[in-house]
């Protein structure tokens, strides 16, 4: 088996249904209008957002968050990942009541869980929500920085790619640059080439979450080629959510023929069916990637990971080295 990297997963967004449901019951809470038969129910991208925050306000405590990326970090590690860089929402813990250190001390103790019973590798990206305002992406800058968890090494934003202007949110990312943090930025996937290029433009991100839609100008792939901008793409989110009707109408074959370097990311793996095992099997059966091309996305991954130099270093050695057990 190929070993594997993800860098671009919503943690609140990886909770399995059974895992939501047992919260569920446990705070006593109907689930009915967003899970249903053991699977999540939402049919475009606002209704798939809204159950996201329907899941994310069942966990509130420490323990529950710590559980949520341990079992995360564990479940990844078996399918052979020995990196992991989980996207976090201070802002969605703050609105089921815990605070966002006590919410980011307890993700960063289940990734430590995670390392001591498999190995793999985790750190900690804190992304603000772009429809909840540049004020509160800002907040969620300022905590990024000031909170100095030692496995939070990066910044980010997702939400609602169409709602406000990109130059809105400067100040955030701003912000979080200058304190070193690595920069990454939704764009490019419910709105087209023009808002990969204005968050090139005014956020200097290295990663672009998605990214996808730049394949609608050549000129702007030739730019993420010329500066070595990594795409998080994420084929089977994309598919789920209409992005692109089906696998053979999507970019990735291109954009990488054109020198572009991506990445394989699971997303909301629960909401849209998928895991990173399950992104890996599908760039093989429908992008007709091998093991060699599958081992290149993992170690530009690795290249790209929000990672101390030595850190770096020790995962490509492990991945040169890597036979995960099938
Ligand atoms: N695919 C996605 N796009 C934007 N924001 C998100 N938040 C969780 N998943 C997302
Ligand atoms: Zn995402």
């Amino acid at each position: 088996m190929v070993a594997k990297a993800e860098l671009h997963c919503h943690i609140e967004g990886a909770a399995s249904p059974d895992l939501v449901l047992a919260q569920a019951r446990k705070y006593g809470v109907d689930t009915s209008n967003f899970l249903r038969d053991g699977a999540y129910h939402w049919y475009d991208f606002t209704s798939f957002l809204a159950a996201y925050d329907e899941a994310a306000s069942l966990f509130r405590t420490e323990e529950d968050y710590a559980l949520l990326a341990e079992d995360y970090l564990t479940s990844l590690a078996k399918d052979g990942a020995i990196y992991s860089e989980i996207f976090i929402s201070p802002d969605h813990a703050e609105r089921a009541g815990l605070s966002r250190m006590a919410y980011t001390n307890a993700l960063g103790e289940g990734i430590e869980r995670a390392r001591a019973a498999t190995g793999i590798e985790g750190r900690i990206v804190v992304t603000g929500v772009r429809h909840f305002g540049a004020v509160s992406v800002e907040d969620a800058a300022r905590f990024a920085v000031a909170c100095e968890h030692p496995l939070v090494t990066g910044f980010g934003m997702a939400g609602e790619e169409r709602f406000g202007n990109v130059r809105d949110y400067e100040t955030a990312f701003d912000i979080a640059r200058e304190a070193g943090l690595g920069i990454t930025v939704h764009a490019g996937e419910l709105v087209g080439w023009e808002s990969v290029e204005a968050a090139l433009n005014h956020l200097r991100p290295t990663r672009i979450g998605h990214g996808v839609r730049a394949i609608e100008n050549p000129d702007l792939v030739r730019r993420l080629v010329d500066e070595g901008v990594v795409l998080e793409v994420c084929p089977v989110s994309n598919i789920v959510l209409k992005v692109f009707p089906d696998y053979a109408s999507h970019p990735l074959p291109q954009l990488m023929a054109a020198g572009c370097r991506v990445t394989l990311n699971s997303d909301d793996p629960p909401h849209f069916h998928t895991s990173l095992a399950h992104e890996y099997a599908v760039a093989k059966a429908h992008f007709g990637l091998d093991d060699t091309a599958l081992r290149g996305i993992t170690q530009t991954a690795i290249e790209a990971a929000f990672v101390d130099e030595a850190t770096r270093t020790r995962l490509l050695a492990a991945l040169g080295h890597k036979t995960v057990a099938q």
